[in-house]
């Protein structure tokens, strides 16, 4: 047998860290889970049981805490970036470092209209990713937003799909949609650390964009199917993020039934009478797109 591939870290680091503004008392909080894998010549750790080369994956999760105590935790491709380079940096045989950020909600409440200076809420478990490799040729990193949940209840048709002997399906021309958001964009390469750095402001302006245009792009797209309006919602994100090569969505199509009460005294709840439906948790759509600037 020959060791094809190998990489091997801590997953499910979560990290919490908090900002405090002495002059305002405004506290911010960031919390994050963490996946950190690395790649290099550690074939003998797996094949010759030499630990010699093994960096302790407890060592590792030990890593992620001190590089977001010493470093911003903001945006999380900057931290993903610093701390990946460290093991570069740190340890000649480790080549590669794969990390995923994964950015959980913290908004701050509202109390009386006013902001609260130290108070926050979980609204949603909609979480902003980065998954950035790390190697001594470059950085590579994928940005995005997963499980942002939408609903809308109008706007949404899908007819003239193929019909044949294995169709039942209904042509619809006013019908919910809803689904899971998963989008990503990715960057072009970056040379290194420094070059994530320098207008480092553009990973939460790409962030915002998206999550605009996602939302926008939902609510008014008289959509024709899901894959013609993410398709739509691909090419507003990259015209808004220049240094993105790529954007993606991955769509699961929530279905919602409608169910028929005509045997109950003629009840009617069909077609343009329906209104009570039967959400689905399974099966599901599922649609995905990748499209390329060019
Ligand atoms: O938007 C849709 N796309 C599809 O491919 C599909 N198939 N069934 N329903 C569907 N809705």
């Amino acid at each position: 047998p020959r060791l094809a591939s190998a990489r091997y870290g801590k997953d499910n680091v979560r990290v919490y860290k908090v900002h405090r503004d002495e002059k305002t008392g405004v506290q911010s909080v960031t919390e994050m889970t963490v996946c950190c894998l690395l790649e290099g010549a550690i074939d003998t750790s797996y094949t010759q049981a030499d630990n010699s080369v093994v960096v302790a994956t407890d060592s590792i999760k030990n890593t992620i805490y001190i590089k977001a105590k010493e470093h911003p935790v903001n945006p999380p491709e900057l931290y993903a970036g610093i701390l990946g380079q460290h093991f570069l940096d740190t340890y000649p045989h480790i080549s590669v470092a794969n990390v995923k950020v994964v950015v959980h909600r913290w908004t701050r409440m509202t109390i009386d209209g006013k902001p609260h200076p130290h108070s926050f809420y979980r609204d949603g478990e909609e979480t902003r990713t980065v998954e950035a490799v790390i190697r001594r040729d470059g950085i590579t990193i994928k940005s995005g937003i997963v499980g942002l949940t939408v609903l809308k209840s109008t706007g949404s048709a899908f007819h003239g799909f193929v019909r044949d002997e294995y169709t039942t399906l209904k042509e619809t021309w006013d019908r919910i949609l809803s689904t899971d958001v998963d989008c990503g964009w990715t960057w072009k390469k970056f040379d290194g650390l420094a070059a994530v750095q320098d207008g480092v402001e553009r990973f939460d302006k790409a962030w915002e964009a998206a999550r605009n245009i996602t939302m926008k792009t939902f609510a008014e797209d008289e959509s024709a199917s899901v894959q013609a309006t993410m398709y739509k919602m691909c090419g507003q994100i990259l015209d808004a993020v220049p240094e993105a090569d790529l954007a993606n969505y991955s769509l699961p199509n929530k279905h919602y039934f409608e169910i028929d009460l005509s045997w109950h005294k003629g009840l009617k709840n069909t077609g343009e009478d329906a209104e009570v439906y039967a959400p689905q948790s399974g099966p599901n759509g599922l649609i995905k797109c990748e499209v390329a600037r060019s």
